[in-house]
């Protein structure tokens, strides 16, 4: 049996090791942003009653501390962060760097927050700025927005804190978001990793100027191997670019790039498969019975790119040096699977080998990976849900015990 080696700094390598900290957001004010007009450009497919979110994301936040998992909440770290000349000026003025501002709104919006106290500026960078609250506005683009709309927007997806960063071995990758409406997360996460005392040094494995890649595309399939969706949000080039960094770096020996479909259903991989044992996988077989992966690995001084596709699970299981992988599979039938799919059923959260943290309403999907000897630890999600996101991308792991043997 593979035991865990307990770790001291902050890294993982898998997605079963035990979990030790991870990174969560609390939905707060920006989700008081979302209305039914500006809903589906924000990503979330209906207008969350918030106070219920809140009350859901803390009995998740209270399941992982009664596990032994530390919490840490990216407000906080972000208002501590702030505290900081640079880190402000970093997250000010991606704020600022908005076309639709002009130069005189960008004045008038570059004095407002330079005024702000650390906790205020927090709160205004994470749930936007509304033309109304802008008192000291003038100018043209002032005069002429509606007064609806926001002079910086909400971000609301902050709650889904896999997407904006990730951890790979004992570095990190800050991602680059593919959609507007998220791009400037990574300023914030950017500067909590670049500035907060907590992670000083970090190296960073990835960078938010670069080509599209979405912390909720990357895998950790075990020590050494990298499995990479490349579909609505992370491109083709984003995996080359992380796969190059990685393997080069010495992370990794294999990154599998997995094409999936560009459909909202499916934005990520962590939408159709997650692990749930380091040799089992929860998966959504309407779509992942087709998967493939196409083989990265570093020889010498470059790229080798395997010239043929293979099926996924196939691929998988060489590259980790494993017979198979164990498949539990989402829902019962057809139709029940891709309800539970679209509800993230296959979206489970490991805290350990065997032990996943899954919304309750996957009953089917739930029961199955119990079944297969999973201990499933359920969560409500009504509310929470209707960002489309389940306990892996509500989670930012940066500290899992090391799936590798320890010594003896
Ligand atoms: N890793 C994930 N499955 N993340 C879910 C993100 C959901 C979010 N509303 C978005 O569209 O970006």
């Amino acid at each position: 049996m593979t035991t865990s080696a307990s770790t001291t700094v902050d890294a993982a390598d898998s997605e079963v090791g035990r979990l030790r900290t991870v990174m969560l957001h609390r939905p707060g004010p920006e989700l008081k942003r979302l209305t039914p007009r500006n809903n589906d450009k924000l990503l979330f497919d209906g207008v969350p009653w918030v106070g219920r979110a809140q009350d859901e994301h803390d009995a998740f936040a209270g399941t992982l501390r009664d596990h032994g998992v530390e919490v840490l909440y990216l407000a906080d770290l972000l208002t501590q962060t702030l505290s900081g000349d640079d880190a402000r000026h970093e997250c000010v003025e991606a704020a600022l760097s908005d076309p639709r501002h002009g130069d005189t709104l960008r004045d008038v919006l570059r004095s407002h927050l330079g005024g702000l106290h650390p906790d205020d500026l927090a709160q205004v960078l994470m749930a936007g700025l509304a033309h109304e609250e802008l008192r000291s506005g003038r100018g043209l683009t002032y005069r002429l927005m509606d007064p609806h709309d926001f002079v910086i927007d909400p971000l609301p997806n902050l709650l889904f804190t896999r997407d904006s960063s990730v951890r790979i071995g004992d570095h990190v990758a800050v991602t680059s978001l593919a959609m507007a409406a998220r791009r400037r997360e990574t300023s914030l996460t950017s500067a909590i990793y670049r500035h907060h005392p907590r992670f000083a040094g970090v190296p960073e494995v990835y960078g938010p100027q670069l080509e599209n890649l979405e912390g909720g595309d990357v895998l950790l399939l075990g020590p050494g191997v990298v499995a990479v969706g490349t579909g609505e949000r992370t491109t083709p080039a984003g995996v080359e670019r992380l796969a190059r960094n990685v393997l080069s770096g010495g992370l990794a020996h294999t990154v599998l790039a997995v094409p999936i479909a560009q459909d909202r259903a499916t934005m990520h991989l962590d939408t159709v498969l997650t692990m749930v044992d380091h040799d089992a996988i929860v998966m959504y077989p309407n779509v992942a019975d087709e998967l493939t992966a196409v083989a990265l690995r570093w020889s010498g001084d470059d790229l080798v790119v395997d010239p043929e596709p293979a099926p996924f699970v196939e691929a998988a299981a060489a590259a980790m040096g494993i017979d198979a992988l164990r498949i539990v599979e989402t829902g019962l039938d057809p139709v029940t699977a891709e309800r539970e799919q679209w509800d993230d059923g296959n979206n489970t959260l490991a805290i350990g080998p065997r032990l996943a943290v899954a919304y309750e309403r996957n009953i089917e999907t739930n029961a199955r990976l119990e079944d297969a000897g999973i201990e499933v630890l359920r969560i409500a999600g009504s509310e929470l849900g209707s960002g489309r996101g389940g306990p892996r991308c509500m989670s930012c792991p940066i500290r899992r015990d090391s799936a590798e043997p320890s010594p003896s």
